[in-house]
Protein backbone atom coordinates (compact mmCIF):
# COMPACT_ATOMS: atom_id res chain seq x y z
CA UNK A 1 0.00 0.00 0.00
CA UNK A 2 2.08 3.04 -1.42
CA UNK A 3 -0.09 5.70 0.22
CA UNK A 4 -2.21 4.46 3.07
CA UNK A 5 -4.81 6.44 4.87
CA UNK A 6 -4.79 6.15 8.73
CA UNK A 7 -8.17 5.98 10.83
CA UNK A 8 -9.62 4.72 13.91
CA UNK A 9 -13.15 3.13 13.27
CA UNK A 10 -15.98 2.52 15.57
CA UNK A 11 -17.66 -0.35 14.76
CA UNK A 12 -20.48 -0.33 17.08
CA UNK A 13 -23.58 0.44 14.59
CA UNK A 14 -21.77 -1.82 11.53
CA UNK A 15 -22.16 -5.44 10.58
CA UNK A 16 -18.88 -7.05 10.07
CA UNK A 17 -18.43 -10.71 8.66
CA UNK A 18 -15.18 -13.15 9.25
CA UNK A 19 -14.51 -16.07 6.13
CA UNK A 20 -13.19 -18.53 7.82
CA UNK A 21 -12.53 -19.98 11.57
CA UNK A 22 -9.30 -20.79 11.45
CA UNK A 23 -5.85 -19.50 13.44
CA UNK A 24 -6.16 -16.07 11.79
CA UNK A 25 -9.81 -15.99 11.49
CA UNK A 26 -9.46 -16.49 15.48
CA UNK A 27 -7.04 -13.42 15.99
CA UNK A 28 -8.93 -11.11 13.70
CA UNK A 29 -12.12 -12.29 15.63
CA UNK A 30 -10.64 -11.60 19.14
CA UNK A 31 -9.95 -7.98 17.68
CA UNK A 32 -13.30 -7.36 17.37
CA UNK A 33 -14.78 -8.74 19.91
CA UNK A 34 -12.25 -5.85 21.94
CA UNK A 35 -14.05 -3.24 19.53
CA UNK A 36 -17.27 -3.88 20.62
CA UNK A 37 -18.37 -5.96 17.80
CA UNK A 38 -20.43 -9.29 17.57
CA UNK A 39 -19.23 -10.76 14.19
CA UNK A 40 -20.73 -13.22 11.94
CA UNK A 41 -18.97 -16.05 11.32
CA UNK A 42 -18.84 -17.57 8.04
CA UNK A 43 -17.00 -21.71 7.86
CA UNK A 44 -17.83 -24.98 8.23
CA UNK A 45 -15.32 -25.60 11.14
CA UNK A 46 -14.68 -23.29 13.95
CA UNK A 47 -11.25 -23.40 15.54
CA UNK A 48 -11.75 -24.80 19.12
CA UNK A 49 -10.28 -21.25 20.79
CA UNK A 50 -13.26 -19.31 19.26
CA UNK A 51 -16.61 -19.03 21.39
CA UNK A 52 -19.66 -19.81 19.21
CA UNK A 53 -21.70 -17.94 22.21
CA UNK A 54 -19.64 -14.93 21.39
CA UNK A 55 -20.30 -14.75 17.40
CA UNK A 56 -22.85 -14.86 14.99
CA UNK A 57 -21.98 -18.36 13.33
CA UNK A 58 -23.10 -19.92 10.00
CA UNK A 59 -21.70 -23.10 9.90
CA UNK A 60 -20.89 -23.64 5.91
CA UNK A 61 -18.88 -22.84 3.25
CA UNK A 62 -18.64 -18.93 1.91
CA UNK A 63 -21.73 -17.74 -0.25
CA UNK A 64 -22.32 -14.16 -1.45
CA UNK A 65 -25.55 -14.54 0.09
CA UNK A 66 -24.16 -14.07 3.27
CA UNK A 67 -22.24 -11.20 3.43
CA UNK A 68 -24.75 -9.19 1.23
CA UNK A 69 -25.66 -6.90 4.68
CA UNK A 70 -21.94 -6.56 5.83
CA UNK A 71 -20.28 -3.10 5.52
CA UNK A 72 -16.80 -5.00 6.50
CA UNK A 73 -15.52 -8.17 5.11
CA UNK A 74 -12.30 -9.79 6.35
CA UNK A 75 -11.61 -13.15 4.63
CA UNK A 76 -9.12 -15.84 5.99
CA UNK A 77 -9.91 -19.12 4.24
CA UNK A 78 -6.94 -21.23 3.85
CA UNK A 79 -8.23 -21.35 -0.32
CA UNK A 80 -7.02 -18.36 -1.21
CA UNK A 81 -9.31 -18.93 -4.56
CA UNK A 82 -12.31 -18.40 -1.97
CA UNK A 83 -10.82 -14.90 -0.63
CA UNK A 84 -10.22 -13.71 -3.93
CA UNK A 85 -13.82 -14.80 -4.58
CA UNK A 86 -15.25 -12.68 -1.65
CA UNK A 87 -12.93 -9.53 -3.22
CA UNK A 88 -14.30 -10.17 -6.31
CA UNK A 89 -17.97 -10.34 -5.42
CA UNK A 90 -17.95 -7.62 -2.68
CA UNK A 91 -19.96 -4.29 -4.00
CA UNK A 92 -18.16 -1.35 -3.68
CA UNK A 93 -19.39 -0.11 -0.56
CA UNK A 94 -17.89 -3.24 1.42
CA UNK A 95 -14.78 -2.90 2.71
CA UNK A 96 -12.55 -5.94 2.24
CA UNK A 97 -9.53 -7.60 4.14
CA UNK A 98 -8.59 -10.07 2.30
CA UNK A 99 -5.55 -11.59 4.40
CA UNK A 100 -3.62 -13.38 2.04
CA UNK A 101 -3.28 -11.06 -0.70
CA UNK A 102 -2.10 -7.95 0.63
CA UNK A 103 -2.14 -6.62 -3.27
CA UNK A 104 -5.87 -7.16 -3.39
CA UNK A 105 -7.51 -5.88 0.12
CA UNK A 106 -9.02 -2.55 0.90
CA UNK A 107 -7.18 -2.47 4.26
CA UNK A 108 -4.74 -3.56 6.67
CA UNK A 109 -4.65 -4.62 10.38
CA UNK A 110 -2.10 -2.91 12.70
CA UNK A 111 -0.25 -4.75 15.33
CA UNK A 112 -1.99 -2.61 18.62
CA UNK A 113 -1.69 -1.55 22.14
CA UNK A 114 -4.23 0.03 23.99
CA UNK A 115 -3.75 1.56 27.68
CA UNK A 116 -6.13 3.67 29.07
CA UNK A 117 -6.98 6.39 26.70
CA UNK A 118 -3.53 5.83 24.43
CA UNK A 119 -3.78 3.81 21.12
CA UNK A 120 -0.86 3.02 19.57
CA UNK A 121 -0.14 1.41 16.21
CA UNK A 122 2.16 -0.38 14.11
CA UNK A 123 2.30 -0.98 10.54
CA UNK A 124 4.57 -1.87 7.91
CA UNK A 125 2.30 -0.87 4.94
CA UNK A 126 2.30 -5.22 4.44
CA UNK A 127 5.84 -5.66 3.99
CA UNK A 128 6.80 -7.53 7.48
CA UNK A 129 3.84 -8.05 9.94
CA UNK A 130 6.10 -10.59 12.54
CA UNK A 131 8.71 -7.34 12.21
CA UNK A 132 5.17 -5.12 13.09
CA UNK A 133 4.44 -7.42 16.00
CA UNK A 134 7.85 -7.21 17.43
CA UNK A 135 8.17 -3.50 17.05
CA UNK A 136 4.71 -3.53 19.31
CA UNK A 137 6.31 -5.78 21.73
CA UNK A 138 9.50 -3.32 21.85
CA UNK A 139 7.31 -0.52 22.38
CA UNK A 140 4.86 -1.98 24.95
CA UNK A 141 7.98 -2.98 26.86
CA UNK A 142 9.24 0.49 26.78
CA UNK A 143 6.21 2.45 27.52
CA UNK A 144 5.77 -0.03 30.42
CA UNK A 145 9.26 1.25 31.93
CA UNK A 146 8.89 4.90 31.22
CA UNK A 147 4.75 4.80 32.05
CA UNK A 148 4.70 2.01 34.74
CA UNK A 149 1.72 1.09 32.70
CA UNK A 150 -0.32 -1.87 32.35
CA UNK A 151 -1.12 -3.00 28.64
CA UNK A 152 -3.48 -5.13 27.03
C1 LIG B 1 -1.18 -7.27 5.02
C2 LIG B 1 -1.74 -7.84 6.35
C3 LIG B 1 -3.22 -7.99 6.09
C4 LIG B 1 -4.07 -8.20 7.37
O1 LIG B 1 -4.11 -9.32 7.88
O2 LIG B 1 -4.67 -7.21 7.79
C5 LIG B 1 -1.11 -9.16 6.74
C6 LIG B 1 -0.83 -10.18 5.83
C7 LIG B 1 -0.11 -11.36 6.06
N1 LIG B 1 0.37 -11.77 7.29
C8 LIG B 1 1.08 -12.93 7.13
C9 LIG B 1 1.77 -13.63 8.15
C10 LIG B 1 1.77 -13.31 9.52
N2 LIG B 1 1.03 -12.31 10.14
C11 LIG B 1 1.34 -12.29 11.47
C12 LIG B 1 0.76 -11.42 12.43
C13 LIG B 1 0.01 -10.29 12.20
N3 LIG B 1 -0.36 -9.82 10.96
C14 LIG B 1 -0.94 -8.60 11.07
C15 LIG B 1 -1.34 -7.80 10.00
C16 LIG B 1 -1.20 -8.05 8.65
N4 LIG B 1 -0.90 -9.23 8.07
C17 LIG B 1 -1.45 -6.99 7.60
C18 LIG B 1 -0.21 -6.09 7.40
C19 LIG B 1 0.43 -5.59 8.70
C20 LIG B 1 1.55 -4.62 8.49
O3 LIG B 1 1.40 -3.73 7.66
O4 LIG B 1 2.59 -4.69 9.16
C21 LIG B 1 -0.97 -8.14 12.51
C22 LIG B 1 0.04 -6.98 12.65
C23 LIG B 1 -2.32 -7.60 12.99
C24 LIG B 1 -3.47 -8.63 13.07
O5 LIG B 1 -3.50 -9.63 12.36
O6 LIG B 1 -4.34 -8.37 13.90
C25 LIG B 1 -0.54 -9.42 13.28
C26 LIG B 1 0.35 -9.19 14.51
C27 LIG B 1 -0.55 -9.23 15.72
C28 LIG B 1 0.12 -8.77 16.97
O7 LIG B 1 0.09 -7.59 17.24
O8 LIG B 1 0.63 -9.59 17.74
C29 LIG B 1 2.30 -13.30 11.75
C30 LIG B 1 2.95 -13.51 13.11
C31 LIG B 1 2.13 -14.34 14.03
O9 LIG B 1 1.09 -14.89 13.64
O10 LIG B 1 2.61 -14.47 15.15
C32 LIG B 1 2.56 -13.97 10.53
C33 LIG B 1 3.48 -15.16 10.30
C34 LIG B 1 4.91 -14.69 10.11
C35 LIG B 1 5.13 -13.89 8.85
O11 LIG B 1 5.02 -14.47 7.75
O12 LIG B 1 5.48 -12.69 8.94
C36 LIG B 1 1.01 -13.30 5.76
C37 LIG B 1 1.73 -14.50 5.16
C38 LIG B 1 0.75 -15.67 5.05
C39 LIG B 1 1.34 -16.83 4.30
O13 LIG B 1 1.35 -16.79 3.06
O14 LIG B 1 1.77 -17.77 4.97
C40 LIG B 1 0.24 -12.34 5.10
C41 LIG B 1 -0.23 -12.30 3.65
C42 LIG B 1 0.55 -11.36 2.82
O15 LIG B 1 1.61 -10.89 3.25
O16 LIG B 1 0.09 -11.10 1.70
N1 LIG C 1 -3.03 -11.80 7.50
C1 LIG C 1 -2.52 -12.53 8.41
O1 LIG C 1 -2.33 -12.09 9.53
C2 LIG C 1 -2.15 -13.94 8.06
C3 LIG C 1 -2.73 -14.53 6.96
N2 LIG C 1 -2.48 -15.84 6.66
C4 LIG C 1 -3.30 -16.38 5.53
O2 LIG C 1 -4.53 -16.84 6.14
C5 LIG C 1 -4.88 -18.13 5.64
C6 LIG C 1 -5.58 -18.94 6.74
O3 LIG C 1 -4.66 -19.31 7.73
P1 LIG C 1 -5.12 -20.12 9.05
O4 LIG C 1 -6.17 -19.38 9.77
O5 LIG C 1 -3.83 -20.46 9.76
O6 LIG C 1 -5.75 -21.46 8.39
P2 LIG C 1 -6.59 -22.60 9.10
O7 LIG C 1 -6.34 -23.86 8.32
O8 LIG C 1 -6.35 -22.59 10.58
O9 LIG C 1 -8.12 -22.16 8.89
C7 LIG C 1 -8.75 -22.14 7.66
C8 LIG C 1 -10.24 -21.95 7.90
O10 LIG C 1 -10.88 -21.69 6.65
C9 LIG C 1 -12.13 -22.35 6.65
N3 LIG C 1 -12.57 -22.53 5.26
C10 LIG C 1 -11.98 -23.27 4.28
N4 LIG C 1 -12.69 -23.17 3.12
C11 LIG C 1 -13.74 -22.33 3.39
C12 LIG C 1 -14.83 -21.83 2.59
N5 LIG C 1 -14.98 -22.18 1.31
N6 LIG C 1 -15.72 -20.99 3.18
C13 LIG C 1 -15.57 -20.64 4.49
N7 LIG C 1 -14.56 -21.09 5.29
C14 LIG C 1 -13.66 -21.93 4.74
C15 LIG C 1 -11.88 -23.66 7.39
O11 LIG C 1 -13.10 -24.19 7.91
C16 LIG C 1 -10.94 -23.17 8.51
O12 LIG C 1 -11.71 -22.76 9.62
C17 LIG C 1 -3.53 -18.73 5.17
O13 LIG C 1 -3.77 -19.59 4.09
C18 LIG C 1 -2.70 -17.52 4.78
O14 LIG C 1 -2.90 -17.25 3.39
C19 LIG C 1 -1.64 -16.60 7.41
C20 LIG C 1 -0.98 -16.08 8.51
C21 LIG C 1 -1.21 -14.71 8.92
Amino acid sequence: MQSPYPIILNLADKNVAVVGGGKVACRKINKLLAAGVRPTVISPLLSPEIQPTQINWIPDKYQRKYVENMDIIITCTDDRAVNDQVKKEATHFQLVNNTSDKTNSDFYNLATIKANDMFISVSTMGKSPSMAKKMKNEIKEWIKQKFHKEFE
